[in-house]
């Protein structure tokens, strides 16, 4: 079985930080550099209140708190993989988690089960819908769309309509995770490396640390030289990761990294993240930028929807996800 090493003895990954109140030409730079390599980058200055945020891991962990049984009964609960969830493949991830989709509304919780309503649950769960639907995704939408649109009008060169139909708060997803700390000598992954098939990830991770991306040296393309490194929690900060939707605008450029999370050692605390998916339309035809990007690669135009249906097809099939790789055609077949 791999080594999975302690945070202290893992080297961290540098990454930059984005000022969201930056003046346009610098914030495009910025962003611009850090989705190329590696894909990964911290983001202050983003107005969501501390105290939102403290409130919301506070909810989510009083509700992951609750007994086996009650929070079983919880909509939007999961106990692994959640992409995996409706499939019948094994259960691979140490973590468990609420899930939100963005056209879920407060009053979602007056469909709680029994065991749910009525009971701490009942509460709590209203409380934190409320608190997701309606404060936090609104905040993530806003960062997402700023990040968004400082991407398209400048190096990718999109035009309205992309813009509008390449990221949709519609189809956006929020996830509240707990990752428990492992038995003495067991350390384990939370979740397994894989890449988003997001536009773009945002995550609020908490102090605790586990967040590893992989790493390739010279130039990102020689497998050889891949190494995990740690994305350090910074208080306040914000990580925000590029997702697969956001390499195939990008014609290969920006780069969807692989990461993966460590749960916590046994002396330490369980980890807690929050963590906002946007997406693109489903039925929108994605092709990579033309213009000011220099195409790395080549993919075919395929829609969000053929994606996750390809990505479902194949986790069904092989039992992982094969990705961009799918829609990726030979340079002069395009
Ligand atoms: O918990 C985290 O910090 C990361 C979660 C993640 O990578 C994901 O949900 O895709
Ligand atoms: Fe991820």
């Amino acid at each position: 079985m791999e080594h999975l090493p302690d945070e202290c003895e893992l080297e961290e990954l540098e990454v930059s930080t984005v000022d969201l109140e930056a003046e346009e030409p610098r914030l495009m730079e910025q962003l611009a550099a850090a989705c190329r390599d590696p894909g990964v980058f911290r983001l202050v200055n983003h107005g969501v209140p501390s105290g939102l945020t403290a409130r919301l891991f506070g909810l989510a962990r009083g509700l992951l708190e609750l007994d086996a049984a009650n929070k079983s009964r919880l909509p939007g609960y999961f106990c692994g993989t959640p992409a995996l969830a409706a499939l019948p493949v094994k259960q691979l991830n140490w973590l468990e988690g609420l899930h939100v989709e963005a056209d879920d509304t407060g009053d979602r919780c007056h469909s709680c089960p029994d065991g749910a309503d009525g009971e701490a649950g009942g509460t709590a769960l209203a409380e934190f819908m409320e608190a997701v639907s309606g404060e936090y995704v609104a905040h993530m939408a806003r960062i997402a769309r700023k990040l968004f649109d400082a991407l398209a009008s400048g190096e990718l060169g999109l035009d309205e309509e992309q813009r509008a139909s390449y990221l949709t708060e519609r189809g956006s997803i929020f996830r509240a995770y707990r990752y428990p700390a492992t038995a003495p000598g067991r350390r384990r992954l939370g979740m397994e490396a894989h890449t988003d098939s997001s536009v773009l990830s945002i995550l609020n991770q908490d102090m605790v640390g586990g967040l590893q991306v992989l790493c390739r040296g010279r130039g990102g393309r020689d497998k050889e030289e891949a190494r995990w490194l740690a994305v350090r929690p910074v208080e306040g900060a914000l990580v925000v990761n590029v997702g697969d939707m956001l390499q195939a605008m990008s014609g290969g450029a920006y780069r969807s990294p692989d990461h993966r999370v460590v749960a916590p050692a046994w002396t330490e605390v369980d980890r807690m993240s929050l963590c906002y998916f946007a997406f693109p339309q489903e039925d929108a035809v994605i092709v990579g930028a033309a213009s000011a990007c220099r195409q790395e690669e080549v993919y075919r135009g395929f829609s969000y929807r053929e994606f996750r249906e390809q990505v479902q097809a194949d986790v069904k099939a092989t039992g992982s996800k094969v990705g961009l790789a799918r829609f990726r055609v030979a340079v002069g077949q395009s």
